[in-house]
């Protein structure tokens, strides 16, 4: 086995009935880096998580977490934590409770300063005395990441960890997953939010109706990209204009973006022509106020990989 990798999936196929949710997929998981899972709805990422976490087992293909082979039994694999489908929590106890009940089924005697540290880390210290019962979507999301981080996990796998947070509670997650990433931990997590992505993960896998389309580091997916369209606002969209058109590889897209502001251009270039762009701009005097593609470079790719899959169907 290859001694950095927290997961080595080959060739995993999961039948339910007929319906093949996960066909031939292999997936390589980094130590210390966050590897996010995207695709369409039902394209597989909670089934593979799932395998991940022990909670299925693969029909077949091969599957080792932190070196060791995953065998039949469905236990979680010695290291992992995390959680599909939403934690699972008792309504009746508080956040604290939870934390020291979940501990003590694991065997664990997790600490009182492990678990004040585990809800800092998650943000809920101020409600660690309440009962789970009353807790928002994403509180209970963060509640059950303060369980994970207790078993100190050495690869963590989430399921939309993202869905319900706020803006604070965003960037508590964030802030815990980077942590545990720079302390060496992997990370494996789904979401349907491509900023979300962006700004946590080094790699990304796309499935497609249970097929990797793509994976790797999201830098490589993104170069592969040949062009995106950029909003580009400038002092002087007359002119931006004219100078546009005079470059080569770059289309202006008339619409979308450009619609509520008439000092914003929409073009579709590679980024070679972009370039060249800025440079013309700024030799002739004309002021850049905004320069970003309308739709984020994961989120291009991730259409252009699924679209087809999905016509497909
Ligand atoms: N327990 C199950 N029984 C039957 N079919 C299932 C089961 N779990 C998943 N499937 C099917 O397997 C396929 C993959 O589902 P999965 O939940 O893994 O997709 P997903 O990518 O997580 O989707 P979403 O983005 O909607 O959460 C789907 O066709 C789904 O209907």
């Amino acid at each position: 086995m290859d001694a950095l990798l927290a997961v080595r999936a080959r060739g995993i196929t999961k039948w339910f009935g007929n319906v093949v949710a996960l066909d031939g997929v292999d997936l390589d998981v980094a130590q210390g880096r966050i590897h996010g899972l995207v695709g369409p709805n039902g394209a597989g990422k909670t089934t593979l998580l799932g395998l991940l976490l022990g909670l299925a087992v693969a029909d077949s293909g091969s599957l080792e977490i932190l070196g060791t082979p995953v065998g039949r039994a469905l236990d979680a694999p010695d290291g992992v934590a995390g959680f599909v489908d939403g934690p699972g929590l008792y309504p009746s106890l508080t956040a604290r409770q939870n934390l020291a009940a979940l501990a003590a089924l694991r065997g664990d005697d997790a600490r009182s300063s492990a678990i004040d540290d585990a809800l800092a880390q998650v943000g809920l210290t101020d409600v660690a005395d309440e009962r789970a019962r009353g807790f928002s979507l994403g509180m209970r999301q963060r509640l059950g990441l303060a369980a994970a981080l207790l078993t100190k996990p050495r690869l963590l796998v989430l399921d939309e960890p993202s869905n319900g947070l706020d803006p604070a509670g965003k960037k508590h997650v964030h802030g815990v997953l980077t942590r545990l990433a720079a302390e060496g931990a992997s990370v494996v997590l789904s979401s349907h939010r491509m900023d979300d992505l962006e700004a946590l993960c080094s790699d990304v896998t796309i499935l497609a109706t249970g097929r990797v389309v793509f994976s790797g580091p999201l830098s490589k997916l993104t170069a592969e990209e040949q062009e995106l369209d950029y909003r580009v606002r400038t002092c002087d969209a007359h002119a931006a204009r004219r100078l546009a058109a005079e470059v080569a590889g770059i289309r202006l897209v008339d619409g979308a973006g450009a619609r509520h502001d008439a000092r914003v251009l929409v073009v579709r270039a590679p980024a070679p022509a972009l370039d060249e762009l800025v440079v013309r701009l700024v030799q002739a005097g004309v002021a850049i106020r905004e320069l970003s593609p309308v739709v984020s470079p994961l989120e291009a790719a991730f259409l252009a990989l699924t679209e087809p899959e999905e016509a497909g169907r």
